[in-house]
């Protein structure tokens, strides 16, 4: 992939982008093989999964700087003396062209709101397209700023969101409510511009800190949830909820985890960290029960909706995913009781980075009733910190699935067995 922003020196979120894309992926199974080398006597890889190496991301999140009249969305420009300068990052090639199209009306709507970007003496964290995250100490001077009463506007990021049909979640990312009076008027402008424009919020994220968004989420649209249609599955994301970054090879681990828990064929299941319930309702059978829990109530609420669209849609619909449950909570404390008394033939986890940790580990290694556990890993390092504190499971199959292409990131999936 060439671009010319990383040429330029403007922008590094992709790490890897001077490496071949074969060598990529290459080295992420050797990086992932090498942690899970002590059980590698066990161990059948399967070929890893690929999608498009560019325009692979559904999801833009965007820093809004410069002035109201002349926006600019990208990333802050943290070096030097220009440090805090706006990148125009629109043309983002790891962005498909239908979230491209997007920005110049989002960037016009800024304009016509007087949608102000925000600003602090100290600018604030430079928001990559893969990943970000603000060192503490400049974290801390800001926010020290800001509180002095040095920060200026209101707009801090644009995130935005493109379903497999093409349609769109816009999320604004505010210091307050002072602007939503604005957007709403010069809403219905917007919608003409951008048809395809399904949910519209302004999210509330007063305090200057590295946190991306705040808890208020104000919706402004009709719609309150982006339906992401995958294998014939219909997915609701809602804004505060996750979902993978790679719609493609999402619907491929989707589909891998299926063709696995098929294969196993478990009379009961539980998908912890189930989010909007990927997992969950891919792996729903006749006669199958499938327990979905997630700590955000707004996921667990739009995974019920999805799940409640798909029992309704046919008696076949009602007959594979009427066995489906969501339940919203700790998935490293609700296993506790349930472990205890009714353990689940098989689990699947989908933590984030940390992992499920000692306590889910062993608490899975204990529950004997658990025959299998299907790891869905980001990390392949506190995935195999986690496999060590399970030594009665043994990881039968694996697969590398590159939702990330260009960068060191990428997603494993393990089918682990109790020997
Ligand atoms: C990597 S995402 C996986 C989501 C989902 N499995 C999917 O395929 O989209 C991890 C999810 O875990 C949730 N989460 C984080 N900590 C949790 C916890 N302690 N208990 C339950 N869910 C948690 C997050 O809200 C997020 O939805």
């Amino acid at each position: 992939m060439q671009c010319h922003h990383f040429d330029a020196g403007r922008c590094h979120s992709c790490t890897l982008l001077e490496i071949a894309y074969p060598t990529q992926v290459l080295d992420k199974e050797r990086h992932v093989a090498a942690l899970l080398a002590p059980f590698a006597g066990t161990l059948t890889w399967l070929p890893p999964v690929t999608g498009a190496e560019s325009a692979f991301r559904n999801k833009a999140k965007m820093v809004v700087s410069g002035t109201v009249d002349e926006p600019v969305l990208g990333i802050l420009d943290r070096e030097g003396p220009t440090g805090g300068h706006g990148i125009d990052l629109t043309d983002c090639g790891l962005y498909p062209p239908a979230l491209q199209a997007a920005f110049p009306a989002l960037a016009a709507f800024v304009t016509r709101a007087r949608l102000e970007p925000y600003t602090v003496a100290e600018p604030p964290a430079a928001m990559s397209p893969v990943a970000s995250a603000e060192p503490g100490r400049r974290a801390a001077k800001a926010a020290r700023a800001a509180k002095r009463g040095a920060h200026r506007g209101e707009l801090k990021y644009l995130l935005v969101t493109l379903s497999p049909d093409g349609e769109l979640m816009v999320r604004f990312v505010l210091r307050s409510q002072e602007p939503v009076a604005r957007m709403r008027k010069h809403l219905p402008w917007l919608q003409a511009e951008l048809p395809q424009l399904a949910v519209v919020t302004a999210n509330i994220q007063p305090a200057h800190a590295a946190v991306l968004e705040g808890d208020l989420e104000i919706p402004l649209s009709e719609r309150t949830a982006l339906p992401m249609r995958l294998d014939g599955i219909t997915l609701n994301l809602r804004p505060q909820s996750f979902f993978q970054t790679n719609t493609e090879v999402a619907a491929a681990l989707y589909r891998q985890a299926r063709e696995w828990v098929d294969a196993v064929d478990p009379a009961s299941l539980w998908d912890l960290y189930c989010g909007v319930g990927g997992f969950a309702l891919h792996c729903a059978a006749p006669g199958r029960s499938v327990t979905g829990v997630e700590i955000s109530a707004e996921a667990i609420a739009a995974a019920w909706e999805s799940r409640d669209a798909l029992v309704a849609s046919s008696p076949e619909g009602a007959a594979r995913f009427g066995g489906v449950r969501f339940a919203a909570g700790d998935a490293t404390a609700v296993g506790a009781p349930a472990l205890a008394g009714h353990d689940p033939d098989m689990v699947i986890v989908n933590p984030p980075r940390r992992g499920i940790g000692a306590d889910l580990s062993r608490r899975l290694e204990h529950a004997t009733g658990v025959r299998h556990v299907l790891y869905s890993s980001c990390n392949a390092t506190t995935l195999a910190k986690d496999l060590a504190a399970m030594p009665s499971f043994v990881p039968r199959q694996a697969r590398v699935l590159d939702m990330f292409p260009q960068t060191s990131h990428y997603e494993v999936l393990v089918l682990l067995e109790r020997a």
